[in-house]
């Protein structure tokens, strides 16, 4: 190893160990960018190391129980991030080298003032896992909290626990939904390697620009949606003049689907800076709706929207594809906890739901608190309104996410239309009628 190559690859890997640092205490991962490394190599390898490690998290925590027989030190900086790192590398990124692995990692906890004192423990401790690197017992259960895994196979039973336990190592593919009446460009100039979902979603075979350099952004002819993120405004049908109430609605994919639909869409949302990203997302897309910053449980008005959309605030246990701290951020009570708040939120929007006119509820989560049992409690206050179950038409024929009960329950190891692979994020949706 050049001492350049020593010098970029300590710079990336303490870089990532301060990023990977955040993530254990809280925050979500937030992806290096050009600001952060100019070289988009020491970029995609910074990322793809936090990456790897969040990925792999359960798994090397059990790796860290045998290992630190007295524990991972406390208040000893980057020492933890780092010993992960260095774990990831050795376990399961081989291709990065061993000495690479085991050199950096000790390095950066040598230069954290910190964790310098237990530099030796880490040197031990990653030429223990070194030395056994083919015999770790690596099970997909432990990609996820026991507790978790517990709950899904409970929910899901054993066989989709284990498919969705492994779906977190998968880098999550990218949808799109065109505009009606838009078909993208299948050739080099534009979209080579696209195929279709569903009706307007399309996903991206392969995807090798930032989604602001992907063909047509800034003409706005499509956004960004996973798919079973676009299935609950399917759910509302055609919407040519028809007032449709969008709560909790940044950052605006179904805002657009309602756009899209004809829809006269008033959109409300909490958050300011959000707001301003649904109406710049809206923008680009040339797509009108009135917009509201307001919360949702504090609403006036009454029996005035033909549909009402809530996309409630959850604990998005759904996302973890894409996010996978959140299966370590949260916590089991977390779940009630958010039910109570969404049980609010539920009953102001029955409010503004006109006779006869549509509920749809959806949250992209996959615990039953924050879904089929929010529904069914729900239905217990609200005699005016019924469940209006959903039909395989109502999702162009597709009828795997849709469960018994009629409500949609999108798991990330679904079978997707056209045979299509790669998954899709956990999803819950429920329609409901007003009657009275
Ligand atoms: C799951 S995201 C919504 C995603 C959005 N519907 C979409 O399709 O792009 C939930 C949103 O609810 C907003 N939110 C949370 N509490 C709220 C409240 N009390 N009133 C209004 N919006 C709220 C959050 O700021 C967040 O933007």
């Amino acid at each position: 190893m050049s001492a350049k190559t020593n010098t970029a690859g300590l710079a990336v890997r303490r870089a990532a160990a301060q990023r990977l640092q955040l993530v254990l205490t809280g925050a979500p991962f937030i992806p290096f960018g050009a600001a952060d490394f100019e070289d988009g190599r020491e970029r995609a390898l910074a990322n793809r190391l936090v990456t790897t490690a969040l990925r792999r998290h359960g798994q090397i925590n059990k790796v860290l129980d045998k290992v630190l027989e007295k524990g991972t030190p406390k208040r000893a900086g980057l020492f933890e991030p780092a010993i992960r790192l260095g774990i990831a590398q050795l376990l399961f990124l081989p291709e990065l080298g061993d000495h690479a692995a085991l050199h950096l990692a000790v390095e950066t906890i040598k230069r954290d003032r910190r964790a310098s004192r237990f530099a030796k423990l880490a040197n031990a401790a990653l030429r223990n896992v070194q030395r056994q690197a083919e015999s770790w017992p690596l099970r997909a259960q432990d990609l996820v909290p026991d507790w978790m895994f517990a709950r899904w196979t409970k929910r899901y039973g054993e066989t989709q626990a284990l498919r969705m336990a492994e779906m977190v190592l998968d880098q999550p593919p990218l949808d799109l939904v065109f505009k009606k009446g838009v078909l993208p460009e299948q050739d080099e100039a534009g979209f080579a390697h696209i195929a279709p979902l569903l009706p307007q979603s399309y996903r991206l075979a392969e995807r090798e620009a930032s989604v602001a350099d992907l063909p047509a952004y800034e003409d706005g002819q499509w956004w960004v949606q996973d798919l079973s993120s676009t299935l609950p405004a399917r759910l509302a049908g055609p919407l040519e003049g028809k007032k449709v109430l969008d709560l909790c609605a940044a950052p605006g994919g179904k805002t657009a689907q309602f756009c899209d639909l004809g829809g006269l869409v008033t959109a409300v949302e909490i958050e300011k800076d959000r707001l301003k990203r649904l109406q710049e997302n809206l923008t680009r897309l040339n797509f009108h709706a009135k917009l509201l910053e307001a919360d949702v449980t504090q609403l006036d008005g009454a029996g005035e929207f033909d549909v009402v959309l809530l996309d409630a605030p959850c604990s998005a246990t759904g996302t973890y594809r894409r996010h996978p701290e959140v299966l370590w951020h949260r916590k089991e009570r977390d779940f009630a906890q958010r039910a109570g708040l969404q049980a609010e939120m539920l009953d102001a929007a029955a409010k503004r739901v006109a006779k006869d006119g549509q509920l749809i509820y959806c949250t992209c989560s996959l615990e039953p608190e924050e879904g089929e049992n929010q529904i069914e409690q729900f239905l217990d206050r609200h005699q005016e309104f019924v469940l209006a179950p959903v039909q395989a038409d109502d999702l162009h024929g597709w009828s795997a996410p849709i469960d018994v009960k009629g409500y949609v329950r999108a798991l990330p190891c679904l079978e997707l239309p056209n045979g299509c692979t790669g998954g899709t994020d956990g999803f819950f949706a429920a329609r409901l009628q007003r009657v009275a």
